[in-house]
């Protein structure tokens, strides 16, 4: 599959796209979700769309420990890459507002809910696991999924994460669409949680 170009601050909008609302966050935006849910791709895509600064916590882990995702697991087990995510993910919800995308597995650490909870607007990006398990097929970088069927990893999440992901502020669910529509839906979405919270 191609990779979509990533938007450009510089581009002039194009003749008859949807206008979005534009209005300031008054904290930072953390999408929590599912692997492949675009947390990434759209939490870049949101940054640009509100002049922000984007950071997503699985590079900075990366950055951090100075390893991959996959040797962080492999060297330290899940409870390792855990710990050093909460601590990551502490730090990053310091400063200014940003969009920032956590990885998929973040809201599993207590730590990281609690903090999480009481400094960003958490936004849970979801879509049918059919959908993901196409995105997220052969993609080895994912140690959860290495040697796993996707499907079978993805209905397990369902049940061990969806009641976490449920303490989010609000919910999108951004079906099969483009990422283009998905950005509008979020941004939808965080201008009405904004309105209804004045
Ligand atoms: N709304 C969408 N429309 C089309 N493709 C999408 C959409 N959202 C994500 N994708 C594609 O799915 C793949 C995974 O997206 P992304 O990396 O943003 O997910 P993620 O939630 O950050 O996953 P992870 O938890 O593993 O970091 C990418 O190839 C991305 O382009
Ligand atoms: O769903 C998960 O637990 C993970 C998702 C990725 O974003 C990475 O944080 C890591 O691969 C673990
Ligand atoms: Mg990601």
């Amino acid at each position: 599959m191609t990779a979509e170009p990533e938007p450009s601050a510089a581009e002039p909008p194009i003749p008859g796209s949807p206008v979005r609302p534009v209005f300031t966050l008054p904290k930072t935006v953390a999408l929590v979700g599912l692997m492949g849910v675009g947390k990434t791709t759209i939490g870049r895509r949101l940054a640009d769309h509100f002049g922000l600064p984007f950071v997503d916590a699985d590079e900075e882990i990366e950055k951090a420990a100075g390893m991959t995702i996959a040797d962080i697991f492999a060297n330290y087990g899940e409870k390792g890459f855990r710990d050093g995510e909460q601590r990551v993910i502490a730090r990053l919800l310091e400063g200014g507002p940003r969009i920032l995308a956590t990885g998929g597995g973040a809201l599993t650490h207590p730590l990281t809910r609690e903090n999480l909870k009481a400094k960003a607007i958490t936004l849970w990006l979801k879509t049918d696991i059919k959908v993901l398990a196409k995105r997220v097929a052969n993609r080895p970088h994912r140690p959860l999924l290495k040697d796993r069927n996707p499907i079978e990893v993805l209905k397990e999440h369902v049940k061990t994460r969806y009641p976490l992901y449920e303490i989010a502020d609000i919910t999108v669910d951004t079906g099969d669409q483009s990422h283009v529509k998905a950005l509008d839906q979020v941004v939808a979405a965080l201008h009405a949680h904004i309105m209804g919270a004045k």
